[in-house]
């Protein structure tokens, strides 16, 4: 393989870019590291911007009016722009105008019947407008990473063809990476026929491990609005405690159950080449932060995870009949045709329960495929919490005054399922 050894990757997420000042600090950071090797930046939509086109998509696509959130989207970019200082206003007004018009025009001839690849045409407009203001702030390059990161057609969480991919960014970044910055959008990726794909919501983290694997990067560090990877998060949680180095096996963990700071399947490929992951704050860049590697350490502070906006679904069997696992691979076979992920699951003699991501839609096409076979009930609104290297003191904090609709625990372990607090 040719390895850039001196390369760094540079993630910054939606908080990082989002409105003129933000922007402004990023330039201040990159232009900090600039001198020190090569630089590729990988950047996200600009705070809340893939939500709304998540609510735009869904407001198009089921013929809902979508216009006011259209323009208030395309007026949030053009102020930031302005916001910014010449040259970038004058050179990124006319690149933004022509992306907002693609994307009317996109969102005005959806397909019916193609919900999971039509949103992802509509929501990757968020990474190609927040990387061409960013790559004008910066007077940088910009680079379209569609044609160079090759995924298949699941939409909305697309595979990676890791051999083409790494083929291409070998051929292709190494003159650009000479010649100064790169800026390439996080969560996207395209298909052999040229079709825009996703990664799965907040993976741009995911995108700068892509990249720092297929081309032997020294670093990837992700800059955040936290001190670094901390034990819980601090929106939730009061007393969180920064972790200043942990190894890869204890965050792909803690990314599984949730610690949505980063992305789950970030840590895999750096683990694979040993590239180290450092966790950073964009409001204190110069402090230490979180360095993710091959280490061993002692056993680390109890971390607790919260995932929100759960949905714990049951199925009975309607002759009284225990559940089999002919059953199971009913249950399991429709879950993942309607792409619901099994975040925890439980049998009894003639139940079977699983925790899962809340979708109405998916939701609905799970009972219409599962309700001749079985009763189903669910409930939602519900919290996942979880406590990596439980103390009794740690689930003592966490368990009193709730009532739990489910729990399950290891040695290392505790899983509990909640109502979601007022
Ligand atoms: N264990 C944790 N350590 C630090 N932050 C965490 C943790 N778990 C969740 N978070 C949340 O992750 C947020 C940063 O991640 P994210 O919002 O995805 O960043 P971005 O989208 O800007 O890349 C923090 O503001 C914090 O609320
Ligand atoms: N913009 C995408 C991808 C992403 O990774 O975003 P962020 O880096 O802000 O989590 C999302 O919101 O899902």
């Amino acid at each position: 393989m040719h390895s850039l050894p001196t390369l760094k990757v540079f993630k910054f997420g939606g908080a990082s870019v989002k409105d003129a000042p933000a922007i402004r600090n990023l330039a201040a950071i990159v232009h900090l590291h600039q001198s020190q090797g090569p630089l590729l930046i990988v950047v996200s939509a600009m705070g809340k911007t893939t939500n709304a086109l998540e609510d735009i998509f869904q407001r198009a696509y089921t013929g809902k009016p979508y216009a006011e959130a259209l323009q208030a989207l395309e007026d949030y970019h053009l102020q930031t722009a302005q916001e910014l200082v010449e040259p970038t206003h004058q050179e990124a007004q006319p690149v933004l105008n022509e992306l907002f018009a693609q994307l009317r025009q996109q969102l005005s001839t959806l397909i019916p019947a193609q919900y999971d690849q039509q949103y992802d045409q509509i929501v990757s407009f968020g990474e190609l407008l927040a990387t061409r203001l960013v790559a004008h702030t910066l007077a940088a390059q910009w680079l379209d990473c569609r044609s160079l990161l090759r995924t298949d057609s699941t939409w909305r969480e697309a595979r990676v063809d890791w051999a083409t991919t790494e083929q291409q960014l070998q051929a292709s970044l190494p003159p650009l990476l000479a010649q100064g910055l790169v800026i390439t959008q996080g969560f996207l990726g395209g298909t052999a026929d040229g079709r825009t794909t996703t990664l799965g919501r907040e993976g741009s983290d995911y995108t700068a491990a892509i990249l720092a694997y297929c081309l032997g990067a020294e670093s990837v560090t992700i800059w955040k609005d936290v001190a670094g990877l901390l034990n819980a998060d601090p929106k939730f949680f009061a007393d969180t405690v920064r972790y200043p180095e942990i190894s890869y096996q204890e965050t792909i963990e803690m990314a599984y159950y949730g610690a949505s700071v980063i992305h789950p399947k970030t840590i895999k490929p750096l683990a694979v080449r040993g590239i180290p992951l450092l966790v950073k704050s964009f409001l204190y860049p110069t402090a230490e932060g979180t360095r993710v590697h091959d280490c061993q350490h002692g056993l680390l502070a109890p971390a607790y995870i919260r995932k929100a906006d759960q949905c714990l679904i049951s199925f009975e069997s309607k002759d009284l009949a225990f559940i089999s696992e002919e059953n199971l691979e009913v249950i399991f076979g429709t879950l993942a045709q309607v792409r619901l992920k099994i975040h925890v699951m439980q049998n009894s003699a003639i139940s079977f329960s699983v925790c899962t991501d809340f979708s109405a839609y998916r939701l609905e096409q799970l009972l219409s495929l599962l309700r001749d076979q079985f009763t189903v009930h669910y409930n939602t609104e519900l919290v996942l919490y979880t406590i990596k290297n439980y103390t009794s003191d740690s689930l003592e904090r966490l368990t009193a005054g709730r009532t739990l609709l489910l729990e399950q625990r290891t040695r290392q372990t505790f899983q509990m399922v909640c109502r979601e607090e007022a």
